[in-house]
Parts: C-alpha cells; sequence; structure tokens
C-alpha cells in the first residue's frame, strides 16, 4: 500500500516514533509463557527487577506490566493499545465487544464453571433457586450468567481460593475456574454447569488498529507471535540418504512446499534431505525414513515459521 511505501521511507526521517504501548501481565500463569513467546518472536523486552515498564528492542514498542484481570480495561480505554490477557477476564469486565481480538494463544485452557459440595442436591443448572448464594472470583460474569438463566442469586464476590466458601456457610455454591480438576476434586466439590471456556487472548485498542502508522506495528507484532506459535507445532528433520532411494524417501516427507534435496560434494552417492513436518508426525515418519535407508537423521525444534 501507498502508505506502507512512505512509513517504510520516511517515517525515521520524520522522527515520527510510533510508541506501541504492550500491556502483559507482571505475574500468574501467563505470564512466563507469553514472554518465552514475545522473546522468540525477536520482540526481546529489556526488564529491569520490579519495573513496571520496560524497552523493547524495537524502539518503538514499549511494554507495561499489569495484573492480567486490569489489562481488558487498560487496552478498551486507550491506556495501552495491545495486551495479553485472558478471555475470560475481558468477559468479566465486560469488555469483549469493546476490544479488537488479534490472535488466541490457545493455551491458558480453563473453563469457568458453577460447582457444588459432591453431597449437594444440586446436579444441574435446574437445581439452583434463588434462595442459594453463589461465591465466586467473576461476579460479573456470574451474574450475567445466571441472569441468562433466569436466576438472580446472591453473589459474595471473594479475591481467590474460592472452593473453600461452602463449607465455612459463606455460600451455597462457587463458580470458579477449572482447568485440570484436581481443586475441585480435592475439595470434594463437583461440576454443575459450565459457564465459559477461556484461554490467553492478545487483544488492541479499536483506536489504535485505525490508526495507520499503529496498524503497521501491531500487525508486526501478531505476525511475530503467530510465526513463533506454528512453529511450536512443527519440526525440522535433516538426513543424508543414498541417490537410490530419494523418491521413496521425499514420498514420506510431505514438508512444508516439499523436502529440499541437496548434493553431498564429499559424497556422490548420497544426498542431503531436510523438510519441516508435524511434530506428531516425526516418530513415525523417523521410523519409517531409517527403514528406507536414510541415515543421520537430525530432528530440531523451529523458532519461527513464516
Ligand atoms: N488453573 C488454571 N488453569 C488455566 N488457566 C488459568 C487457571 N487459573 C487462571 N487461569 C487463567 O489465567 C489467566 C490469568 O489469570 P491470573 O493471572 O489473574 O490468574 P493466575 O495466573 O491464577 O494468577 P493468580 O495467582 O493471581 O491467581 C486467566 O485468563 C485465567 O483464565
Ligand atoms: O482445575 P485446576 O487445574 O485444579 O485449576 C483450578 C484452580 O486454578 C485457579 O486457582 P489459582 O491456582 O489461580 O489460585 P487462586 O484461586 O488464588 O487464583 C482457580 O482459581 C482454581 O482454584
Ligand atoms: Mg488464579
Amino acid at each position: 500500500m501507498v502508505n506502507d511505501y512512505i512509513y517504510s521511507k520516511y517515517a525515521h526521517k520524520l522522527q515520527v516514533v510510533i510508541l506501541i504501548l504492550l500491556a502483559l501481565p507482571n505475574k500468574g500463569r501467563i505470564s512466563k509463557p507469553v514472554n518465552e513467546i514475545l522473546e522468540k518472536a525477536g520482540l526481546k523486552i529489556s526488564v529491569h527487577g520490579r519495573s513496571l515498564f520496560a524497552k523493547t528492542v524495537d524502539e518503538e514498542i514499549k511494554v507495561m506490566f499489569a495484573r492480567a484481570k486490569d489489562i481488558p480495561e487498560f487496552v478498551r480505554d486507550g491506556v495501552a493499545d495491545v495486551g495479553v490477557t485472558g478471555y475470560d477476564l475481558m468477559l468479566e469486565r465486560g469488555t469483549e465487544d469493546e476490544l479488537e481480538m488479534l490472535l488466541d494463544f490457545k493455551f491458558g485452557n480453563a473453563r469457568l464453571v458453577i460447582a457444588a459440595p459432591e453431597n449437594s442436591p444440586v446436579n444441574s443448572i435446574d437445581d439452583i433457586t434463588n434462595k442459594m448464594k453463589i461465591a465466586t472470583e467473576f461476579p460479573g460474569l456470574t451474574k450475567r450468567y445466571l441472569e441468562s438463566k433466569g436466576l438472580d442469586l446472591e453473589i459474595i464476590e471473594l479475591s481467590g481460593a474460592t472452593e473453600i466458601a461452602p463449607f465455612i456457610g459463606v455460600s451455597d455454591l462457587i463458580c470458579d475456574l477449572t482447568s485440570t480438576g484436581t481443586t475441585l476434586k480435592l475439595n470434594r466439590l463437583k461440576e454443575v454447569d459450565n459457564v465459559v471456556s477461556s484461554t490467553t487472548r492478545l487483544v488492541a485498542n479499536k483506536k489504535s488498529m485505525d490508526d495507520h502508522l499503529k496498524r503497521v506495528k501491531i500487525d508486526q507484532i501478531v505476525s511475530g507471535i503467530k510465526s513463533v506459535l506454528y512453529a511450536q507445532t512443527k519440526r525440522l528433520v535433516m538426513m543424508n540418504a543414498p541417490k537410490s532411494k530419494v523418491s521413496e524417501i521425499t514420498a514420506i516427507i510431505p514438508g512444508m512446499g516439499g523436502p529440499t534435496v541437496s548434493e553431498i560434494l564429499s559424497n556422490n552417492d548420497m544426498f542431503a534431505i531436510n523438510a519441516v513436518i508435524d511434530e506428531n508426525k516425526v516418530f513415525e515418519t523417523v521410523s519409517n525414513l531409517e527403514k528406507l535407508g536414510a541415515r543421520d537423521i537430525l530432528v530440531l525444534p523451529i523458532e519461527r515459521i513464516l
């Protein structure tokens, strides 16, 4: 596009430093994986101790650290242009329609569920009455969900460890996250209804997306993250193979756009072959390659695929 051309040619001359502020969780389970992905995408963040602002290798992208639950509103209100948070947290703050959903990291998988003590007569949403009380870290989401079921219970907001509430007389039910199900089981709670599934998301401020110069930068962040997420499921397989077997071997390694075959100068009878294959195909493919006479087989992780 013409605008891209102008930006690429003249922005630095115009001393236009487009500052993209990226909001990242400062702690909690999604903080580390997100930072690792950004690092692999080449967007190294220079963190200094507990400082809640950080530079990145790109002078036009700065990072601010905040609690994941606050990031949806920071991005919605334009405090940050882009942010990483959980879909559940976006819903809890009622911001899901006010944010641009850029990508799903496909981790941080959790379900928000309504749960009751194992010996409770409540076994489904139909057994819940307005006389009951429900404890949760997600009062907004819980209220919206219960209203959608025609229910209006007293909601007790807690800041964590919700599972204890039914056993200390605080509530009859809870609405909390479950992932492996371990916490519910260990606390003798049973799932009664599923409210919503959540994963970690990258979201953007709508006005920032409409600003062309910011959009160019945001698109670079998205493509960098996508290249890492895509590469996570792939492996580079490299091998040497007898020339006589090359067609049989290349037939079993689908590879992206076909395997690469090259001469080995020191050995006329062998070719070097490499290909990118799905990680879940590696075990079967490598044993088939060995059977076909391939040797010196290497399986390597890939940082990014663009
Ligand atoms: N047990 C879990 N399994 C998977 N994802 C979870 C789990 N608990 C929370 N999450 C997700 O982690 C995201 C970030 O949540 P947050 O950082 O506030 O919680 P946390 O990582 O549990 O930190 P904290 O220790 O403060 O509770 C949320 O979107 C949430 O859905
Ligand atoms: O199904 P599981 O794998 O057991 O995970 C579910 C638990 O994870 C979260 O707790 P967290 O560890 O975040 O503590 P918190 O309740 O203080 O946030 C959530 O609140 C549940 O308690
Ligand atoms: Mg938690």
